[in-house]
């Protein structure tokens, strides 16, 4: 089954203009296997001028923006929000959805990711869905309860249908930033089992929906989890504001 791959930058609240700058013409001269797509997410402030920067330096046309967050509404007074017209004036194709610390420091429930999932497919734009379970769920062996109590609010207002649109991240919590990585084959096991999860409902949908892997993915880890059968790229933080790393990070996706 082929399936796109998508090796995605999370900048969090990190970078300048300067990096900006430095990454695309970093990222212009790397080498990408085929059916490997690139997307980048700086902070809000930025989008306008990676866009405009991309296009001046003739970016590769695999290499995206995406954003990393979205309001669920449409406009209107809700401040510090920006909407997915927004995004879409300023050349973003993708969303990053439901990351662990939207949902752990501004409470965003999975209520509220489902909605804006819907919003980020309804402006045509791809939602990079994230999903994890904390270190305490993974020892009280609730991953899978974890997972699927995050997943099923998402098919319930979308429709499994449109999952073929939806990107989902798998982000163990207690790997983001931590430095502890889950092990390429714990990853596959997780993976497999958010696939099997969307078959169930949908076979096809299932087959198709790249699932990307987060946590402390690293130049040095990446081919091992890139290698595995359902992993199919990876979300990357840290890692992706140094420019030569994420080059390598970047080069080890293979399109499957
Ligand atoms: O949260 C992440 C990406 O969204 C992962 O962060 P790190 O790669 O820094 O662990």
């Amino acid at each position: 089954m082929k399936r796109q791959a998508i090796v995605a930058a999370n900048w969090k609240m990190n970078g300048s203009l300067s990096l900006i700058k430095e990454m695309i013409s970093a990222l212009n001269s790397v080498k990408l296997a085929e059916n490997v797509d690139v997307v980048v997410c700086p902070p809000a402030p930025f989008l306008s001028a990676f866009a405009v920067c991309a296009q001046s330096e003739s970016l590769q046309a695999n290499i995206h923006l995406g954003a990393q967050n979205v309001s669920e509404h449409k406009s209107g007074a809700y401040t510090g929000e920006i909407s997915t017209d927004m995004l879409n004036e300023v050349s973003v194709n993708y969303v990053i959805v439901g990351h662990s610390e939207r949902r752990s420091v501004y409470k965003e429930t999975s209520t509220q990711v489902a909605h804006k999932v819907k919003a980020t497919l309804n402006a045509g734009l791809t939602p990079i869905l994230c999903i994890g379970e904390s270190e305490d769920e993974r020892t009280a062996e609730q991953t899978e309860t974890v997972l699927a109590s995050q997943l099923q609010p998402v098919i319930d207002e979308i429709g499994i249908d449109k999952f073929i649109d939806v990107v989902i991240a798998y982000e163990p919590v207690w790997a983001i930033g931590t430095g502890k990585t889950a092990s390429p084959e714990m990853a596959q096991a997780t993976h497999l089992f958010i696939r099997q999860f969307l078959a169930n409902a949908n076979q096809i949908v299932a087959d198709k929906v790249p699932l990307l892997y987060g946590g402390s993915v690293n130049a040095a880890n990446c081919e091992e989890l890139f290698a595995q059968t359902d992993i199919d790229g990876g979300l990357i933080g840290g890692a992706s504001l140094k420019v030569d790393e994420f080059k390598i990070i970047c080069s080890s996706a293979k399109g499957s």
